[in-house]
């Protein structure tokens, strides 16, 4: 197992490129599956969970070609359902989350679908109740006994899935993105209220109306599908990871480093950036790009009260709750103090407890709050050995090393890999310090 060995205190300097989005190319490689034309995709990270739903769609028959970095060709026109219910399925499908995502498109095209308990990063319970419900909602039959390893889903009796009504009980990304392309394919008429509405969503629903699915209130919480007999092939660049983004910013920020992100898509980034400057970090809109000065300190604001600033999650076009653990650990050297808030998963700050052993002031409030009180550059935090217990965890980790004192070792980077490509390389080419080792 290899282990990241960073020497902390380098001013970073540069243009770093994020990489194609995680959670939307997620969606996208799904999608492939609703049509037997070729659908090529540009802008696909190299990262593990992507590669893993690639092997995944490769075992289930999908020809695949690579046509250079990151853009690929697939053509579902003879897919092997019996592997969906192999020992082989079994371990890849459970290595990740996005693999729930299968499910949508096998029962809309295949009429059936089966998923072994999904991975993912542990970060709390992770239920599938909106994914479930709303096949059952377009008419599917839900399968799950105690003992068995796969969830299934199938038609009833061979009845078609027929469009309905439906309010989501919570807006759901993968969720909606499953209920959103079994719709497409369904009998008539799908109303799916409280649909998620991120960006990674807004692509997916672009795509497929790309391939002839007819969707409306695309950005919206409620989407309107009127379903359609077959869809076509299509194009689809996927847009850079809004996620890489936030982290580079707190990157920027916690090492004092003058950094230009290139090309990210500002109209997608909602309040990211105002969540960041709300922190005190100054950033530019130049042309596309994200400049970041460099910064020798930087204040957290308070409310317009006077009181202690929270930064909290919530569905889109709220603050995602990918980027709150980047908050947590760029706070700890802002001047001031804050409240982080992580309202969905109920175990994604227990990490705190390594910024706290690197010198950070942090109080974990409970399992969802964090206060804390910012050194303001006047202390670096020091090295240490820690563990990355999952992917935004272990982005932020890294993140607190580059700006501390002396070497730290970072081990389970894999959950890192799982979402970050080549950033040893990336960050290396702008001045730090890291190895894999
Ligand atoms: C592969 C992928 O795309 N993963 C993302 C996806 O996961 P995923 O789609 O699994 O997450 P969900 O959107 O289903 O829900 C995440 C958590 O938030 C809770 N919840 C959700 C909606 C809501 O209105 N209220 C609420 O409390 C859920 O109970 C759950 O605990 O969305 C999450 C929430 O943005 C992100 O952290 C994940 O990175
Ligand atoms: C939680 C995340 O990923 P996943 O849903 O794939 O575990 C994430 O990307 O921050």
């Amino acid at each position: 197992m290899s282990v990241f060995q960073i020497r902390g205190g380098n001013r970073l300097s540069g243009e770093i490129t994020p990489q194609g989005a995680k959670n939307e190319v997620l969606q996208i490689l799904c999608a492939v599956l609703l049509t037997t034309e070729l659908v090529r995709i540009k802008n696909i990270p190299d990262i593990r969970d992507v590669n893993r739903l690639i092997e995944i769609l490769e075992d289930l028959g999908v020809k695949i070609q690579k046509n250079g970095k990151g853009d690929y060709t697939f053509q579902a026109d003879s897919i092997h359902m019996e592997y969906l219910q192999s020992k082989e399925f079994k371990k890849d499908g459970a290595a990740l989350r996005g693999s729930i995502m299968l499910m949508g498109p096998l029962l809309a095209k295949y009429g059936k679908a089966f998923m072994p308990k999904p991975g993912g990063d542990k970060i709390g319970r992770r239920r599938l109740d909106t994914h479930f419900i709303g096949f059952m909602n377009l008419g599917a039959k839900y399968r799950f006994e105690e003992g068995e390893d796969f969830y299934g889903v199938e038609l009833d009796n061979g009845k078609p899935l027929t469009g309905t009504y439906m309010l989501l009980e919570e807006a759901s990304v993968t969720g909606t993105a499953n209920i959103v392309m079994a719709a497409v394919l369904a009998k008539g008429k799908t109303t799916i209220y409280n649909a998620a509405c991120e960006p990674y969503l807004q692509q997916l629903c672009k795509m497929l109306v790309r391939m002839g699915a007819k969707i409306e209130g695309i950005g919206s919480n409620l989407l309107t599908i009127e379903g359609v007999e077959e869809l076509s092939g299509t194009e689809h660049t996927v847009l850079p990871d809004m996620i890489e983004i936030g982290s580079w910013i707190g990157l920027a920020a916690m090492t004092k480093s003058e950094l230009t992100i290139k090309n990210v898509s500002w109209e997608n980034l909602g309040i990211i950036p105002d969540v960041f400057r709300r922190l005190g970090i100054q950033l530019e809109k130049v042309n596309d790009d994200i400049y970041i000065p460099s910064q020798e300190h930087y204040k957290i604001q308070k409310f317009m009260d006077g009181s202690i600033l929270t930064v909290s999650d919530a569905p889109w076009p709220g603050f995602t709750p990918d980027l709150l653990s980047i908050i947590l650990v760029v706070a700890t050297q802002a001047k001031g103090s804050v409240l982080v808030h992580q309202k969905m998963f109920e175990s994604r700050l227990f990490f705190v407890d390594k910024l706290i052993d690197m010198g950070a002031q942090i109080i974990l409030c409970d399992p969802h709050r964090a206060t804390v009180i910012g050194l303001n550059h006047e202390t670096p935090l020091r090295g240490t050995t820690m563990s990355s217990p999952d992917i935004r965890a272990g982005i932020s980790l890294l993140i607190a090393a580059l700006s501390a004192k002396g070497k730290s070792i970072i081990h389970n980077i894999e959950q890192i890999d799982r979402g970050y490509e080549q950033i040893d390389t990336r960050l290396r080419a702008i001045g730090a310090d890291i190895i894999r080792a």
